[in-house]
Protein backbone atom coordinates (compact mmCIF):
# COMPACT_ATOMS: atom_id res chain seq x y z
CA UNK A 1 0.00 0.00 0.00
CA UNK A 2 1.02 3.51 -0.79
CA UNK A 3 1.31 5.79 1.98
CA UNK A 4 2.50 9.65 2.21
CA UNK A 5 6.66 8.70 2.15
CA UNK A 6 6.88 6.03 -0.32
CA UNK A 7 8.58 6.57 -3.35
CA UNK A 8 6.58 8.73 -5.38
CA UNK A 9 5.11 8.25 -9.03
CA UNK A 10 7.05 9.29 -11.72
CA UNK A 11 5.18 11.89 -13.31
CA UNK A 12 7.72 14.66 -15.06
CA UNK A 13 6.65 18.48 -15.40
CA UNK A 14 6.39 19.59 -18.65
CA UNK A 15 6.92 23.54 -19.61
CA UNK A 16 3.77 23.83 -22.71
CA UNK A 17 5.22 26.86 -24.14
CA UNK A 18 5.53 27.20 -27.79
CA UNK A 19 9.32 27.92 -26.74
CA UNK A 20 9.75 24.33 -25.41
CA UNK A 21 10.43 22.71 -28.73
CA UNK A 22 11.16 19.24 -27.17
CA UNK A 23 7.05 19.50 -25.39
CA UNK A 24 6.21 16.81 -27.80
CA UNK A 25 8.73 14.17 -27.49
CA UNK A 26 8.62 15.24 -23.37
CA UNK A 27 4.49 14.15 -23.64
CA UNK A 28 4.37 11.47 -25.72
CA UNK A 29 7.44 9.68 -23.66
CA UNK A 30 5.18 9.97 -20.15
CA UNK A 31 2.01 9.18 -21.83
CA UNK A 32 3.75 6.32 -23.09
CA UNK A 33 5.00 5.72 -19.17
CA UNK A 34 1.94 5.96 -17.21
CA UNK A 35 -0.10 8.27 -18.65
CA UNK A 36 0.26 10.50 -16.22
CA UNK A 37 1.88 14.33 -16.33
CA UNK A 38 1.99 17.80 -14.62
CA UNK A 39 1.99 20.37 -17.33
CA UNK A 40 3.28 23.95 -16.53
CA UNK A 41 2.74 27.44 -18.36
CA UNK A 42 -0.48 26.23 -19.17
CA UNK A 43 -1.92 29.45 -20.41
CA UNK A 44 -4.71 28.96 -17.25
CA UNK A 45 -4.39 32.26 -15.09
CA UNK A 46 -4.08 30.62 -11.34
CA UNK A 47 -6.20 33.57 -9.77
CA UNK A 48 -8.94 31.80 -12.50
CA UNK A 49 -8.23 28.56 -11.03
CA UNK A 50 -8.56 30.11 -7.01
CA UNK A 51 -11.71 31.73 -7.95
CA UNK A 52 -13.32 28.23 -9.27
CA UNK A 53 -12.54 26.70 -6.55
CA UNK A 54 -13.98 29.31 -4.08
CA UNK A 55 -17.31 28.87 -6.13
CA UNK A 56 -17.11 25.06 -6.00
CA UNK A 57 -16.81 25.98 -1.88
CA UNK A 58 -19.47 28.07 -2.19
CA UNK A 59 -21.92 25.11 -3.79
CA UNK A 60 -20.58 22.47 -1.67
CA UNK A 61 -21.14 24.31 1.21
CA UNK A 62 -24.95 25.51 0.22
CA UNK A 63 -28.02 24.13 1.81
CA UNK A 64 -29.38 20.27 0.53
CA UNK A 65 -32.21 22.21 -1.03
CA UNK A 66 -30.41 23.90 -3.21
CA UNK A 67 -28.30 21.25 -4.45
CA UNK A 68 -31.24 18.76 -4.51
CA UNK A 69 -33.11 21.60 -6.93
CA UNK A 70 -29.93 20.72 -9.60
CA UNK A 71 -29.74 16.82 -8.51
CA UNK A 72 -28.38 14.45 -11.12
CA UNK A 73 -31.48 12.76 -11.56
CA UNK A 74 -34.31 15.77 -11.56
CA UNK A 75 -33.50 18.00 -14.46
CA UNK A 76 -34.27 17.27 -18.17
CA UNK A 77 -30.74 18.31 -19.13
CA UNK A 78 -29.85 14.69 -20.13
CA UNK A 79 -27.33 11.86 -18.65
CA UNK A 80 -24.27 13.04 -16.46
CA UNK A 81 -24.84 16.76 -15.43
CA UNK A 82 -25.91 18.11 -12.06
CA UNK A 83 -25.06 17.29 -8.39
CA UNK A 84 -24.10 13.51 -6.94
CA UNK A 85 -24.65 13.47 -3.38
CA UNK A 86 -22.75 11.63 -1.63
CA UNK A 87 -23.13 7.97 -1.51
CA UNK A 88 -23.94 8.04 -5.09
CA UNK A 89 -21.17 7.10 -7.36
CA UNK A 90 -18.90 3.94 -6.70
CA UNK A 91 -15.94 3.98 -9.21
CA UNK A 92 -15.00 0.29 -8.31
CA UNK A 93 -17.90 -1.36 -8.15
CA UNK A 94 -16.26 -4.86 -8.34
CA UNK A 95 -14.34 -4.17 -5.10
CA UNK A 96 -16.19 -1.19 -3.23
CA UNK A 97 -18.39 -2.29 -0.22
CA UNK A 98 -19.78 1.34 0.07
CA UNK A 99 -19.78 4.11 -2.44
CA UNK A 100 -17.10 6.78 -2.55
CA UNK A 101 -17.00 9.32 0.23
CA UNK A 102 -17.34 12.56 -2.19
CA UNK A 103 -19.96 14.88 -3.46
CA UNK A 104 -19.57 16.28 -7.52
CA UNK A 105 -21.17 18.70 -9.47
CA UNK A 106 -21.20 17.76 -13.39
CA UNK A 107 -21.36 20.86 -15.40
CA UNK A 108 -22.04 19.78 -19.41
CA UNK A 109 -20.07 21.32 -22.18
CA UNK A 110 -21.28 24.80 -22.93
CA UNK A 111 -23.30 24.90 -26.68
CA UNK A 112 -23.69 28.09 -29.05
CA UNK A 113 -21.73 29.69 -26.28
CA UNK A 114 -24.19 28.37 -23.40
CA UNK A 115 -24.03 26.19 -20.34
CA UNK A 116 -26.69 23.45 -20.97
CA UNK A 117 -28.45 23.29 -17.47
CA UNK A 118 -29.21 25.17 -14.93
CA UNK A 119 -26.74 26.57 -12.20
CA UNK A 120 -27.42 26.42 -8.75
CA UNK A 121 -28.15 29.31 -6.37
CA UNK A 122 -24.45 30.08 -5.87
CA UNK A 123 -23.27 29.83 -9.06
CA UNK A 124 -26.17 31.32 -11.02
CA UNK A 125 -24.15 34.89 -11.24
CA UNK A 126 -21.15 33.32 -12.17
CA UNK A 127 -22.32 31.25 -14.88
CA UNK A 128 -20.31 33.47 -17.33
CA UNK A 129 -16.95 32.67 -15.40
CA UNK A 130 -17.46 29.16 -15.48
CA UNK A 131 -18.33 28.85 -19.33
CA UNK A 132 -14.91 30.77 -19.82
CA UNK A 133 -13.14 28.39 -17.01
CA UNK A 134 -14.80 25.28 -19.47
CA UNK A 135 -13.98 27.20 -22.57
CA UNK A 136 -9.81 28.09 -21.22
CA UNK A 137 -9.75 24.19 -20.43
CA UNK A 138 -11.21 22.92 -23.48
CA UNK A 139 -8.13 25.38 -25.51
CA UNK A 140 -5.38 23.60 -22.93
CA UNK A 141 -6.64 20.06 -24.10
CA UNK A 142 -6.89 21.14 -27.57
CA UNK A 143 -3.19 22.35 -27.13
CA UNK A 144 -1.95 19.78 -25.64
CA UNK A 145 -4.15 17.32 -28.43
CA UNK A 146 -2.04 19.05 -30.91
CA UNK A 147 1.38 18.42 -29.41
CA UNK A 148 0.52 14.92 -28.96
CA UNK A 149 -0.46 15.08 -33.11
CA UNK A 150 2.77 16.41 -33.89
CA UNK A 151 4.83 13.88 -31.38
CA UNK A 152 3.32 11.48 -33.66
CA UNK A 153 3.71 12.89 -37.06
CA UNK A 154 0.00 13.63 -38.16
CA UNK A 155 -1.01 16.30 -39.15
CA UNK A 156 -1.75 19.18 -36.72
CA UNK A 157 -5.20 18.70 -36.49
CA UNK A 158 -5.97 15.08 -36.38
CA UNK A 159 -7.55 15.23 -32.96
CA UNK A 160 -8.15 18.78 -32.23
CA UNK A 161 -10.55 18.77 -35.07
CA UNK A 162 -11.96 15.68 -33.86
CA UNK A 163 -12.68 17.13 -30.34
CA UNK A 164 -14.35 20.51 -31.09
CA UNK A 165 -16.03 21.98 -34.08
CA UNK A 166 -18.90 25.24 -34.48
CA UNK A 167 -22.40 23.31 -33.70
CA UNK A 168 -20.92 19.76 -32.76
CA UNK A 169 -21.38 18.34 -29.37
CA UNK A 170 -19.18 16.08 -27.11
CA UNK A 171 -19.60 14.65 -23.68
CA UNK A 172 -16.88 16.78 -22.54
CA UNK A 173 -17.87 17.22 -18.85
CA UNK A 174 -16.79 19.90 -15.90
CA UNK A 175 -16.71 17.99 -12.71
CA UNK A 176 -16.17 19.77 -9.27
CA UNK A 177 -15.67 17.65 -6.62
CA UNK A 178 -15.85 17.69 -2.44
CA UNK A 179 -14.25 15.18 -0.63
CA UNK A 180 -15.35 15.49 3.09
CA UNK A 181 -13.30 15.74 6.40
CA UNK A 182 -14.76 12.64 8.07
CA UNK A 183 -14.47 11.61 11.37
CA UNK A 184 -14.45 8.28 11.26
CA UNK A 185 -14.19 5.96 8.50
CA UNK A 186 -13.17 1.92 8.15
CA UNK A 187 -9.35 1.46 6.61
CA UNK A 188 -9.45 -0.45 3.67
CA UNK A 189 -13.00 -0.21 3.11
CA UNK A 190 -14.07 3.71 3.00
CA UNK A 191 -12.24 5.59 0.04
CA UNK A 192 -12.74 8.66 -1.44
CA UNK A 193 -12.82 7.76 -4.96
CA UNK A 194 -12.33 4.51 -5.84
CA UNK A 195 -10.11 2.64 -8.39
CA UNK A 196 -10.93 3.59 -11.85
CA UNK A 197 -9.37 4.92 -15.29
CA UNK A 198 -11.21 7.58 -17.41
CA UNK A 199 -13.27 7.59 -20.07
CA UNK A 200 -12.01 9.60 -21.93
CA UNK A 201 -9.49 11.30 -23.99
CA UNK A 202 -7.76 13.60 -21.60
CA UNK A 203 -8.43 14.37 -18.67
CA UNK A 204 -7.33 17.79 -16.87
CA UNK A 205 -7.42 17.38 -12.71
CA UNK A 206 -6.92 20.66 -10.35
CA UNK A 207 -5.69 19.87 -6.69
CA UNK A 208 -5.08 22.38 -3.80
CA UNK A 209 -2.07 22.79 -1.47
CA UNK A 210 -2.84 20.72 1.64
CA UNK A 211 -5.49 18.13 0.23
CA UNK A 212 -3.62 15.14 -0.97
CA UNK A 213 -5.12 11.69 -1.25
CA UNK A 214 -4.68 10.82 -4.96
CA UNK A 215 -2.92 7.61 -6.03
CA UNK A 216 -1.79 5.91 -9.22
CA UNK A 217 -1.17 2.46 -9.33
CA UNK A 218 2.20 0.79 -10.94
CA UNK A 219 2.15 -1.98 -13.27
CA UNK A 220 3.34 -4.14 -10.70
CA UNK A 221 -0.11 -3.40 -8.51
CA UNK A 222 1.23 -0.93 -6.15
CA UNK A 223 -0.26 2.48 -5.54
CA UNK A 224 1.78 5.64 -4.89
CA UNK A 225 1.13 8.62 -4.40
CA UNK A 226 0.81 11.45 -6.94
CA UNK A 227 1.72 15.28 -5.33
CA UNK A 228 0.05 17.80 -5.19
CA UNK A 229 2.72 20.20 -6.14
CA UNK A 230 5.52 18.26 -8.02
CA UNK A 231 8.09 21.15 -7.04
CA UNK A 232 8.00 20.69 -3.44
CA UNK A 233 9.35 17.13 -1.96
CA UNK A 234 6.06 16.83 0.67
CA UNK A 235 2.81 15.65 -0.70
CA UNK A 236 1.16 18.69 0.35
CA UNK A 237 0.20 17.73 3.72
CA UNK A 238 1.89 20.37 5.12
CA UNK A 239 1.03 24.21 4.02
CA UNK A 240 3.63 26.45 4.28
CA UNK A 241 3.80 29.77 2.90
CA UNK A 242 6.11 30.20 -0.15
CA UNK A 243 5.03 26.76 -1.01
CA UNK A 244 1.23 28.62 -1.77
CA UNK A 245 2.36 31.39 -3.98
CA UNK A 246 3.53 29.90 -6.92
CA UNK A 247 0.56 28.52 -9.33
CA UNK A 248 0.76 24.62 -9.04
CA UNK A 249 1.27 22.60 -12.42
CA UNK A 250 -1.92 21.40 -13.73
CA UNK A 251 -2.19 17.14 -13.26
CA UNK A 252 -3.34 15.61 -16.78
CA UNK A 253 -3.81 12.23 -17.11
CA UNK A 254 -4.78 10.22 -20.58
CA UNK A 255 -8.32 8.47 -20.47
CA UNK A 256 -9.79 4.95 -21.64
CA UNK A 257 -10.60 6.28 -25.19
CA UNK A 258 -7.21 7.86 -26.33
CA UNK A 259 -5.69 4.21 -25.27
CA UNK A 260 -8.16 2.23 -26.87
CA UNK A 261 -8.12 4.82 -29.62
CA UNK A 262 -3.82 4.43 -29.80
CA UNK A 263 -3.84 0.50 -29.46
CA UNK A 264 -2.93 1.23 -26.03
CA UNK A 265 0.65 3.51 -26.89
CA UNK A 266 -0.59 6.27 -24.70
CA UNK A 267 -1.64 5.05 -21.33
CA UNK A 268 -4.78 5.35 -19.09
CA UNK A 269 -3.65 4.20 -16.02
CA UNK A 270 -6.05 3.30 -12.97
CA UNK A 271 -6.08 5.52 -9.80
CA UNK A 272 -7.78 6.56 -6.77
CA UNK A 273 -8.34 9.09 -3.81
CA UNK A 274 -7.50 7.70 -0.39
CA UNK A 275 -8.19 9.20 2.68
CA UNK A 276 -4.71 11.22 4.71
CA UNK A 277 -4.12 8.92 7.90
CA UNK A 278 -6.55 10.51 10.33
CA UNK A 279 -9.46 11.24 7.56
CA UNK A 280 -7.59 14.02 6.78
CA UNK A 281 -8.93 17.63 5.56
CA UNK A 282 -11.73 18.17 3.12
CA UNK A 283 -9.97 18.12 -0.62
CA UNK A 284 -11.52 19.86 -2.99
CA UNK A 285 -10.49 18.88 -6.76
CA UNK A 286 -11.89 19.91 -9.82
CA UNK A 287 -11.62 17.68 -13.44
CA UNK A 288 -12.03 18.64 -16.94
CA UNK A 289 -13.09 15.68 -18.52
CA UNK A 290 -11.94 15.80 -22.48
CA UNK A 291 -14.18 13.81 -24.98
CA UNK A 292 -13.89 13.49 -28.83
CA UNK A 293 -16.73 14.84 -30.88
CA UNK A 294 -20.23 12.90 -30.23
CA UNK A 295 -19.57 11.40 -34.16
CA UNK A 296 -16.34 11.09 -34.14
CA UNK A 297 -14.78 7.96 -35.36
CA UNK A 298 -12.15 6.24 -33.69
CA UNK A 299 -10.51 4.93 -36.71
CA UNK A 300 -7.23 3.97 -36.85
CA UNK A 301 -4.68 6.63 -36.13
CA UNK A 302 -2.43 7.18 -39.22
CA UNK A 303 0.96 6.85 -37.61
CA UNK A 304 3.57 4.93 -38.19
CA UNK A 305 4.43 4.71 -34.33
CA UNK A 306 0.66 3.78 -33.74
CA UNK A 307 0.39 0.98 -36.37
CA UNK A 308 3.77 -0.38 -34.94
CA UNK A 309 2.55 -0.50 -31.62
CA UNK A 310 -0.81 -1.90 -32.75
CA UNK A 311 1.59 -4.81 -34.58
CA UNK A 312 3.45 -5.29 -31.21
CA UNK A 313 0.68 -5.51 -29.27
CA UNK A 314 -1.85 -7.13 -31.32
CA UNK A 315 -4.91 -4.37 -29.87
CA UNK A 316 -6.57 -2.20 -32.12
CA UNK A 317 -9.32 0.33 -31.90
CA UNK A 318 -11.92 -0.98 -33.12
CA UNK A 319 -14.49 -3.42 -31.81
CA UNK A 320 -14.29 -6.77 -33.94
CA UNK A 321 -13.38 -5.09 -36.83
CA UNK A 322 -16.22 -2.11 -36.15
CA UNK A 323 -15.25 1.50 -36.17
CA UNK A 324 -17.36 2.98 -33.02
CA UNK A 325 -17.98 6.77 -32.13
CA UNK A 326 -16.69 8.17 -29.37
CA UNK A 327 -20.65 9.22 -28.21
CA UNK A 328 -20.65 4.93 -28.22
CA UNK A 329 -17.02 4.42 -26.28
CA UNK A 330 -18.69 6.92 -23.89
CA UNK A 331 -21.88 5.47 -23.15
CA UNK A 332 -20.45 2.01 -23.01
CA UNK A 333 -18.25 3.17 -19.82
CA UNK A 334 -21.18 5.12 -18.34
CA UNK A 335 -23.41 1.76 -18.93
CA UNK A 336 -20.77 -0.13 -16.72
CA UNK A 337 -20.12 2.08 -14.23
CA UNK A 338 -23.84 3.51 -13.40
CA UNK A 339 -25.42 -0.05 -13.46
CA UNK A 340 -23.34 -2.67 -11.50
CA UNK A 341 -23.74 -0.86 -8.28
O1 LIG B 1 -10.28 14.16 -7.11
C1 LIG B 1 -9.29 13.66 -7.61
O2 LIG B 1 -8.18 13.98 -7.27
C2 LIG B 1 -9.39 12.65 -8.69
C3 LIG B 1 -10.77 12.46 -9.21
C4 LIG B 1 -10.82 11.46 -10.30
O3 LIG B 1 -9.91 10.71 -10.54
C5 LIG B 1 -12.02 11.39 -11.14
O4 LIG B 1 -13.04 12.00 -10.77
O5 LIG B 1 -11.97 10.73 -12.19
FE1 LIG C 1 -10.18 9.84 -12.46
Amino acid sequence: MGSIGSDTAEIPVIDIRPSNTHAPRQLLEAATRNGFVFVENSGLDAKDVDHMFDLSKAFFSSSIDIKEEVAINSNKAGANVGWLSRGVEKLDPATQKRPDVKEALNIAEPFDGNLQQPMPKPLKAHAQTILEFQNRCLELCQTILELFAVALDLEKDWFTARHSQPGKRSGTVFRLLYYPKVETYEDGVDIRAGAHSDFGSITLLFQQHGQPGLEIKTPSGEWVPVPVDPHSNTYGTSIDETMQQHPLPILVNIGDLLDDWTGGLLKSTVHRVIFPQGGGEDRYSMAYFCQPLDDALLEAVPSKLVQAHVERTGRSGTRNGTVITARDHLMERLAATYTLK
